[in-house]
């Protein structure tokens, strides 16, 4: 950081803190949620952490409980750390704790119009319905065949380059996801819409977290010009706003397009926008209500999904043991002759608690989506400002040792019942909570368990060797933004045979 910007942010996080503590002291006696000591005048703005809040958060709450606070900057940072607390806050208490804290960094792109980043209101529950109508769970159903294609893809793919796995689940989950929103098939990794996804991944995950990014943080610098030493954001911001417009609308004109000539196929758009003409509803409004939550699908689906997948390949890498038992069910319920399909997941019930240990054990998504309070509250005895910034961490939730025995260990027979298991509950803290809980919940579901069960079944994941025979085991170590996934790693990843191989290729071309 340069040091006129770093000048800057002192002065400016100097009078902030000071005015939210008058302002605070003057309000209320009740105390706030515990925290670590802060320094006079700056309060936590030293010690809050730059890199790995999930974790350090989750240390910090061992000593201060599941609900702390923390004063950045003028802000209130409450962070909760158990799922009784986030759902005593954010479903039980929803119409206080669902709106989002406002993101100048995502005005700036050009996209806090988005549902993600909206306060509740009336476009809220516009863009909110849009998004959560085609995704419910009997609605997905009808998304199952482009899962089901893209799945083969991918398994074709990983038979013929497997030591590009990360490109081709990272493929596999934009594929699909493009399909739904738009009808339009990816095949080529030079796609535009590929390409599209890709790009809108890396705005996303440069742009750092909600409400927690430096320009969300002092808002006021939005205002310096892209010259002045620092202020990268700026023209970041500028760039990002080009690709913001672009992938808003041509993606949304072919569909328009091919509607008219009666060559669309299905997809999020064109179910909307048949809709909007049966209702004779298909205002300008409504309109860019469309483009704005398809815009969205593309960012809120793509990566999250992949990460998600990318896991779990770590996963079965350093827990083969797991990945045994799994494939022990597989091979007994569906056998050598076919490859599982949705219909089969009733009768798997070690491949869901592969599942859901993958999800616990690493949080693909891991402080959930900053919710923000619209008024003051008191919870247990202690009092939460309005305008708090509240922080579901989910690291927290899947390490709570009063849920979990054992959390640290990697044990997916914990959710079968005793005496097989532990009968612990599956995760709740994966897609969020109340009112913002994700609306492609069901979706996700659904693309992530059949890649996972497939694999599975027709692939060995097993560790790499060094050129002296010894197996290159990967440190546990996450790229972490909004989402985590593993570092990119090496692994080996081999058809269980000729017979894996000998279906994947019939079923390959069979979806062509
Ligand atoms: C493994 C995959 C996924 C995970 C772990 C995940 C997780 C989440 C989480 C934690 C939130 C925030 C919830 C909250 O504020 O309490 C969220 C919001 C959202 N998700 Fe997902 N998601 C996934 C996939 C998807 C997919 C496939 C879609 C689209 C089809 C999607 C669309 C959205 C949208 C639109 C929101 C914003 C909701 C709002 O602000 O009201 N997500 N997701």
């Amino acid at each position: 950081m340069s040091i006129m910007l770093y000048a800057t942010l002192l002065i400016a996080s100097l009078t902030l803190s000071i005015l939210y503590l008058r302002t605070k002291r003057r309000v209320h006696n009740t105390p706030l949620p515990p925290g670590p000591p802060p320094d006079p005048l700056i309060g936590h703005s030293r010690i809050i952490p730059t890199k790995d809040h999930p974790e350090i958060f989750y240390e910090w709450s061992k000593t201060y409980g599941d609900v702390m606070h923390l004063n950045a900057l003028g802000h209130s940072f409450v962070i909760l750390g158990s799922e009784q607390a986030a759902i005593d806050l954010l479903e039980q208490r929803g119409a206080n704790y669902s709106e989002r804290p406002y993101s100048p960094m995502h005005d700036l792109i050009g996209w806090g119009d988005m549902l993600v980043f909206q306060s509740t209101g009336e476009q809220f529950n516009r863009l909110r319905r849009l998004s959560q109508q085609p995704f419910t769970r009997q609605g997905v159903l009808i998304f199952r065949d482009i899962q089901i294609h893209h799945m083969y893809t991918l398994l074709h793919n990983l038979t013929r380059s497997p030591q590009s796995f990360y490109k081709h689940v990272q493929k596999f989950s934009a594929a699909v996801i493009v399909e739904i929103a738009y009808g339009h098939r990816i095949i080529a990794d030079n796609d535009p819409y590929l390409q599209m996804v890709n790009h809108g991944t890396q705005v996303v995950a440069d742009s750092g977290n909600l409400g927690v990014n430096i320009l969300d943080i002092f808002p006021i610098l939005k205002n310096l010009p892209a010259w002045f030493p620092g202020a990268w954001f700026i023209s970041f911001g500028i760039e990002s706003q080009k690709y913001v417009q672009k992938a808003r609308h041509w993606p949304f004109q072919d569909v328009k397009e091919q509607l008219a000539a009666g060559t669309a196929k299905t997809s999020f758009v064109s179910l909307h926008l048949e809709e909007f003409e049966r209702e004779g509803t298909q205002g300008p409004e409504e309109i860019k209500d469309l483009k704005t939550a398809t815009l969205l699908l593309n960012q809120a689906g793509a990566e999250t999904t992949s990460s998600s997948i990318l896991l779990f390949i770590f996963s079965m890498l350093i827990h083969p043991d797991a990945l045994k038992k799994a494939q022990e069910e597989i091979d007994r319920v569906v056998g050598h002759n076919r490859l599982p399909d949705f219909s089969d997941r009733e009768s798997l019930p070690m491949v869901e608690c592969v599942m859901q240990e993958n999800f616990r054990w690493h949080q693909p998504v891991p402080l959930g989506i900053p919710h923000c309070s619209r008024e003051d509250d008191v919870y247990r005895g202690m009092f939460i400002p309005k305008g708090s910034i509240v922080i579901p961490n989910a690291v927290s939730m899947g390490m709570d040792e009063n849920i979990y025995a054992n959390p640290h260990m990697f044990w997916p027979e914990r959710y079968l019942p005793k005496p097989a298991g532990n009968g612990e509950p599956h995760p709740a803290s994966i897609f969020g909570f109340g009112r913002r809980a994700c609306p492609g919940r069901y979706l996700a579901d659904a693309s992530i368990w059949l890649a996972m069960v497939n694999i599975m079944a027709t692939f060995e994941i097993s560790f790499a060797q060094d050129a002296y025979g010894k197996s290159i085991v990967p440190p546990r170590e996450y790229i972490t933004g909004a989402t985590r996934r593993p570092k990119p790693f090496i692994c080996q990843i081999r058809p269980r045979g000729a017979w894996a191989e000998k279906l994947i290729q019939q079923a390959y071309q069979d979806s062509l």
